[in-house]
């Protein structure tokens, strides 16, 4: 599986840490930046064009990284076909995808130790969309509204 993934300077050492164990566990990785480190970035430059290549490249999951992961996760739910998820435990990763098909998971980098920050995206990838019709109702929703809202 493609994973596409962003980061600010906040994000910018875990995104670090993070794209080798990407690696080792198998994922292509599309690194979309920052390329350097810049204490005044803004993570929109990063997690908008990280969020459009997911959506254009169906089957691929993608991670934004910021210090709280907020932003990122607004960032990135401003492109049509996006859903991005802010995960903050193990739990919330993994219904990210059983409940919401989400295709981009939101990490703060300033709230986890980088370990606990894998573990969240590793559950994030490994999870399952669950297809569950009463889901894929809402998701629907989502979706209707989009396109009906959103060029
Ligand atoms: O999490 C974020 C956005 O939600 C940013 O990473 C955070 O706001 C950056 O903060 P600062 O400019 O103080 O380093």
């Amino acid at each position: 599986m493609r994973v596409h993934i962003a980061s600010d300077h906040a994000g910018f050492e875990l995104r670090e840490y993070v794209i080798p164990k990407l690696k080792e566990a198998g994922y292509e990785v599309v690194d979309h930046g920052a390329t350097t480190y810049d204490s005044l970035d803004h993570y929109p430059t990063m997690c908008i064009p990280c969020a459009e290549a997911v959506v254009a490249d169906p089957g691929s999951l993608g991670i934004v990284i910021g210090g709280s992961g907020n932003g990122e996760q607004i960032a990135a739910n401003k492109v049509k076909g996006a859903r991005a998820i802010l995960a903050w435990n193990q739990d919330t990763a993994a219904l990210g995808r059983e409940h919401n098909n989400a295709n981009v998971i939101g990490i703060g980098a300033r709230q986890h130790a980088p370990e606990e920050a894998w573990t969240l995206i590793k559950t994030f990838l490994e999870t399952p969309w669950s297809e569950e019709d009463r889901h894929q109702a809402r998701v629907d929703l989502l979706t209707e509204y989009e396109d009906k809202t959103k060029k």
